[in-house]
């Protein structure tokens, strides 16, 4: 039977991450749901952000949901022991190379954009954010002293041929079952990272993907095209920095970062590791008040792409819509349902 690993995390992390056990055991009671410490909890009673046995726990579960890490109270800990780099470590491990990150816009939030209504009524986004690779993950980095006094601080952006083939393979595949058209957002202009991704998927999309649209696009534009008419855009597939950056401006389009959830998949057959694409939020943590719905729909990503479990998918979904349309809305949404409110909304529209 399949098993959910749940990692709750840091700051809103576990906040979250108890409405989708409320979910869990409500929709898909069968369902073994785990949990394990992570991040910067796991530094604090560990000395690392990821033991050993919690990414061997990773690996061998159905599906794993976080919620997210990080935060003011480990930003003095060494690099490679921030909760971050526990994330970092995580997804490489798990070879989690596809960042499935959809920007849709419920109809109910239209008006909570902070765009006009028409520009995000009907939106529908799909990121395909390469996480595995790129200047998250290039060596060499790191920051030395200069005989001048100075410090220099440096990272290498790197991308190789099957790197940004694979990646870019997941984009067209999923272009083909939605309106047939993909965007590659990069910096091919000043970058010879960016430049090489242009050249991959130009060759991908001439030997396999035909059919599909392209369109190259330099990724500032692609940040204002975003802010000016996003409805232009169905699948968009990225490098991780480019990836992390506009998926983020992105979530407003929606009404919230509260709302945005994703999907990291890699080779068919292993498991998927699901999170909200916020972070830990240190400024609201503890109050009660985080917004689940990126939690909650972030399980429903894992229930279809992972779990096997597409019908409670759709009713999972139905219900977060329903519970949207009777007006449920968290603080960041201009409303004032706390957190476990907004879990109370989704399970009664089960
Ligand atoms: N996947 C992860 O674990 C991520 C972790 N982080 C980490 O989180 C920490 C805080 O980063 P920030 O830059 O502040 O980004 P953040 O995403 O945590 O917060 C940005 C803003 O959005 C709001 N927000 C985020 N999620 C929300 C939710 N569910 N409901 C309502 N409001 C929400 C926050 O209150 C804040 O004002 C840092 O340590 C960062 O490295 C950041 C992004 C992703
Ligand atoms: C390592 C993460 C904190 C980077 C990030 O913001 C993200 O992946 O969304
Ligand atoms: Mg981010």
């Amino acid at each position: 039977m399949s098993t959910l690993l749940l990692l709750p995390g840091d700051g809103i992390g576990p906040e979250v991450c108890g409405q989708v056990r409320r979910v869990a055991a409500a929709l898909t009671p069968d369902l073994v749901v785990e949990e394990a410490i992570y991040g910067g909890a796991s530094y604090d009673a560990h000395g690392t952000p990821l033991t050993d046995a919690v990414r061997d726990r990773a690996l061998t579960s159905g599906a794993v949901l976080m919620g997210a890490v990080g935060g003011p109270k480990w930003k003095d800990a060494p690099r490679h022991l921030r909760p971050e780099a526990g994330l970092l470590g995580l997804r490489k491990a798990m070879d989690v190379y596809a960042n499935l990150r959809p920007a849709y816009c419920f109809e109910a939030l239209a008006g909570a954009s902070s765009l006009k209504t028409e520009l995000v009524s009907g939106l529908d986004i799909m990121f395909v954010r390469e996480l595995v690779g790129g200047v998250y993950f290039g060596e060499p980095r790191g920051i030395v002293d200069l005989p001048d006094g100075q410090k220099k601080g440096f990272d290498t952006a790197v991308y190789t041929t099957s790197e940004i083939e694979r990646v870019g393979r997941v984009a067209f595949e999923l272009a083909r079952g939605r309106t047939n058209k993909v965007h590659s957002a990069e910096k091919s202009n000043v970058m010879e990272s960016g430049l090489l991704w242009k050249q991959v998927i130009t060759d991908l999309h001439a030997r396999e993907y035909p059919d599909v649209q392209l369109e190259h696009i330099l990724a500032d534009n692609c940040a204002m095209q975003l802010v000016r008419a996003p409805k232009q855009f169905d699948v968009i597939v990225t490098d991780n920095l480019f990836g992390d950056i506009l998926s983020d401006a992105a979530a407003m389009l929606t009404g919230s970062l509260g709302m945005l959830p994703s999907a990291a998949l890699g080779a068919a057959g292993k498991p998927g590791l699901y999170e909200p694409i916020h972070g830990s939020a240190p400024d609201i943590a503890g109050q009660g008040v985080a917004n689940p719905l990126a939690a909650i729909l972030s399980f429903e990503m894992a229930l279809r792409w992972s779990l096997g479990r597409a019908q409670a998918a759709d009713v999972l979904l139905a219900a977060v819509k329903a519970a949207l349309d009777a007006g449920a809305r968290t603080r960041d949404l201009g409303g004032s349902l706390s957190t476990v409110e907004m879990g109370d909304a989704v399970l009664k529209a089960l």
